[in-house]
């Protein structure tokens, strides 16, 4: 059987790690002018310079040797033709479908799914004129101000940073809120700023089971009916995105209101689809298309570029060669633009829910590290925190610089500080400084050792076609990293298993629930004196159940 580790390439990697550990990146530079011009490429209004890498010549040759060796090709053209890739859930992963813009076709199990997703498009379209033109009317007669999102995870997070980053394109009359948070005090105070017959309410949940998202729904319902009464039209308030058509009608959504997609699209890949609601609300039909266009352009340049010009095969190399050779354990994301403030949190949930994987999609266990803690936050705040750690700790951490090079007018003078200062931040990893105090040697508390390494991202402005762009480029990067660890990017068992386990002591808080651990039997304990009326009604639930009549659904996002 194939072994990734015993593989010639692999070994070849790490007898150049162990060769080229002590070399500086800063020696590249000087050994090779072209280096900046080598090592970058422009895709659409994209630039990646990936040259402040600790990647000499012949591990960048090597690492695309890997890819060469890897069933890259092969699952690429899989992921794309409708094949089941995501094995341990039966399905293909078809979210590049969703921003297929030609008239070419997209097969699953032999039918053609792009007319359903232009019927869908369509009704996003028509939908989202409604409510920005002011036709879209609530239960009295008013228009839509407000548009909360109750959705958690990828019915979270993609809409939610693409809306923020895209904040200087909102419709000026409509304000958006994204509630996910099961606690109570996030839904409380969205609500206690609206008035409900200006609220739009979109439901969004792939499988509408999801614990967090019915609850703060039925919240809202709640919330809705007594503010506005209850013979107020819940459906001129509600609607819904979902792959389950029949649970959301059965909330109240009227049918035609109900944004249908598919099982074949994952939850983290899911703002392409209905998902994406909020973000045509935001910045109308046109704006969602040109988000579709630059993933799909991005799609292309992934299916048509050779890998050694090709950006997220590049991406993930690199990220392959600091996980698995140098042994970094981590990848920061630091966006030099406020508006991506959300970005690090998406691509969290990408990257980790992606990649947190240690068995193959054959089933044995991996012996090799698999995708990287993905954490971040905002530069220039991000120097002021945790850079500190990043320049002198004992942490080796590549970075990702993201920023838009257009500046806001009147700001200009703002912008222009916030790229300095990122090419700075990027310039110091590399190159480090020796301390003033000679006394204290090359190990002065002074001195930064530099030689940390980093990308710098850069889009020629931040628009909904560069945003779309940029989101496929760190998806396919997961996916080539996925393909190149030979694990499945695209189920998340892990989270299923907490989805549960939080059912099942929900369900059983009444009861003695022994076969817990004792710490969790402990803390139940303590949990339980709080919530009486739960413990009563879940005792009735588990009643129910031990006759048979509890319907719980196993579903997976
Ligand atoms: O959209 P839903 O079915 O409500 O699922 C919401 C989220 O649930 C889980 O956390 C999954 O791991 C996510 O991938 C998913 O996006």
């Amino acid at each position: 059987m194939f072994q990734l580790t015993r593989s010639v390439t692999w070994q070849a990697l790490e007898r150049l790690h162990q060769t080229t550990r002590d070399e500086r990146i800063r020696d590249y530079f000087r050994a090779d002018p072209q280096r900046f011009e080598k090592m970058s490429l422009r895709v659409g209004g994209l630039f990646l310079d990936y040259s402040k890498h600790q990647v000499s010549d012949q591990v960048l040759a090597k690492l695309l040797e890997l890819a060469d060796h890897s069933a890259l090709v092969q699952r690429r053209a899989q992921m794309f033709s409708g094949d089941i890739i995501n094995v341990t859930e039966d399905r293909p992963v078809l979210h590049t479908a969703l921003r297929h813009l030609g008239d070419t076709p997209v097969f699953v199990d032999g039918q053609d799914v792009m007319p359903e997703i232009q019927r869908t498009r369509e009704q996003i379209k028509r939908f989202s004129e409604e409510v920005r033109s002011g036709e879209w009317k609530g239960y009295n007669g008013k228009r839509i101000k407000d548009v909360v999102n109750i959705g958690i995870g990828g019915s979270d997070l993609g809409p939610n940073m693409a809306c923020r980053a895209l904040l200087k394109y909102r419709h000026p009359e409509l304000s958006f809120h994204f509630v996910s948070n099961v606690d109570g005090t996030h839904i409380q105070k969205v609500l206690s700023r609206l008035d409900p017959a200006t609220t739009l309410f979109i439901v969004s949940t792939k499988t509408f089971s999801t614990q967090e998202t019915l609850l703060n729904a039925k919240s809202a319902r709640r919330w809705f009916l007594d503010n506005a009464g209850e013979d107020a039209d819940v459906g001129a308030h509600f609607i819904a995105a979902s792959t389950n058509r029949r649970a959301a009608m059965a909330f109240g959504i009227r049918e035609e209101n109900v944004f249908e997609f598919w099982a074949w699209v994952g939850g983290r890949y899911s703002m392409w689809s209905s998902i994406g609601l909020p973000i045509a609300l935001s910045i109308g039909f046109e704006g969602f298309m040109e988000l579709l266009e630059g993933a799909h352009e991005m799609d292309r340049h992934f299916i048509e570029a050779p890998f050694a010009e090709n950006m997220p095969v590049l991406m993930a190399l690199i990220g392959i060669w600091y996980i698995n050779f140098v042994g970094a354990e981590t990848q920061a994301v630091v966006p030099y633009d406020q508006a991506l403030h959300q970005l690090p949190s998406f691509l969290q949930q990408l990257d980790m829910e992606s990649n947190g994987k240690s068995v193959d999609i054959f089933g044995h266990p991996v012996n090799y590290k698999t995708g990287p803690i993905v954490w971040g936050q905002t530069g220039s705040n991000g120097q002021h925190a945790f850079f500190q750690l990043l320049h002198q700790g004992t942490r080796y951490v590549p970075i990702d610089f993201i920023a838009s090079l257009k500046p806001e007018p009147g700001f200009e003078d703002h912008h222009f500080a916030l790229l300095t200062n990122m090419l700075a931040q990027a310039n110091a990893f590399m190159e480090g400084s020796q301390g003033d105090n000679q006394e204290h040697g090359q190990h002065d508390p002074y001195s930064c050792p530099g030689n940390r390494p980093s990308s710098t991202l850069l889009l020629d402005e931040l628009t909904p076609k560069n945003l779309g762009a940029l989101i496929a480029l760190y998806e396919h990067k997961v996916f080539v990293q996925g393909v190149i660890w030979n694990i499945n990017s695209f189920d998340q068992w892990g989270v299923q298993l907490g989805k549960r386990i939080a059912g099942e002591i929900s369900e059983r808080i009444d009861t003695n629930a022994s076969d817990f651990d004792a710490s969790t039997q402990g803390l139940l304990q303590l949990v339980r004196d709080h919530f009486p009326q739960h413990a009563t009604s879940a005792n009735d639930k588990a009643k129910a159940k031990t006759k048979g009549k509890s319907g719980k659904q196993e579903t997976s996002p």
